[in-house]
């Protein structure tokens, strides 16, 4: 269920822009996903060629592999006390900053790395802009809890399909070894409100819907970057 509709040229300025907020003797989150994967090169140019001193935390096994290769020192979420700030990449963001995630199938990890952050900035280009969320919702499922939850997406007005791997027979298998149901809502007028209800259901590991969560959106456009806040 990738998401890939905007320009390289608009990732890695979204990318590259949020990559400057990294200060020496930072803790960063490193998010997941094309456009995050711009702002992680760019924090290891900055380490190779500044020296700066960073420590970085990785939201999935993609991301610690890239960031390894990359040459950033890293650090698993357990090992660190504060995460100074993330920079993470989002499916859909809309004009509050509410963002649906898990595109790459790594939200869970991605939300509490997020969520630890003292600033959390999302990184996108313009396709993922939207006025109202609208896009399929990911959540990760304990394996066996697939049918309830999907049962309680429907009762949600949900329509859930069991998203499927690309080079493999069978279903997507997250870092976690969970499931992933990718749940149609229509427009969410209540972001919040659906997140409560993801939250609250037995088997959902984590859902991919971020509200409130977002500091700022750094939307990379094809000749600069655009910086969205909230308020
Ligand atoms: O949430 C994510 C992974 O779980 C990604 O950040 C999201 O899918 C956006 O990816 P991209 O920048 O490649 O469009």
């Amino acid at each position: 269920m990738k998401t890939t509709g905007g320009t390289d040229d608009q990732k890695r300025r979204a990318g590259e822009r949020a990559a400057d907020l990294v200060t020496d003797g930072a803790t960063v989150g490193l998010g997941t996903g094309s456009t995050a994967a711009f702002a992680v090169r760019a924090i290891a140019r900055a380490v190779e060629e500044d020296g700066l001193d960073v420590r970085g935390v990785p939201t999935s096994f993609a991301t610690r592999e890239l960031a390894r290769e990359e040459g950033i020192p890293l650090a698993s979420l357990d090992e660190v006390e504060t995460v100074d700030v993330a920079i993470d990449g989002a499916d859909q963001v809309d004009d509050a900053l509410n963002a649906i995630k898990g595109g790459g199938a790594a939200h869970a990890r991605e939300k509490i790395v997020d969520a630890a952050a003292e600033r959390f900035v999302v990184v996108a280009d313009p396709s993922k802009t939207a006025a109202t969320l609208d896009r399929a919702v990911p959540v990760e499922v304990l394996p066996d809890a697939r049918t309830t939850v999907a049962a309680r997406l429907r009762e949600l007005g949900g329509d859930p399909t069991l998203r499927s791997a690309e080079r493999k027979d069978g279903p997507v298998v997250t870092d976690n070894g969970n499931l992933v149901l990718d749940c149609e809502f229509g427009a969410i007028d209540d972001p919040a409100s659906l997140a409560a209800d993801l939250s609250a259901t037995p088997g959902c590991v984590e859902h991919g819907l971020f509200v409130g969560m977002a500091d700022e959106v750094y939307v990379g456009t094809d000749d600069g970057v655009e910086v969205r806040t909230r308020g």
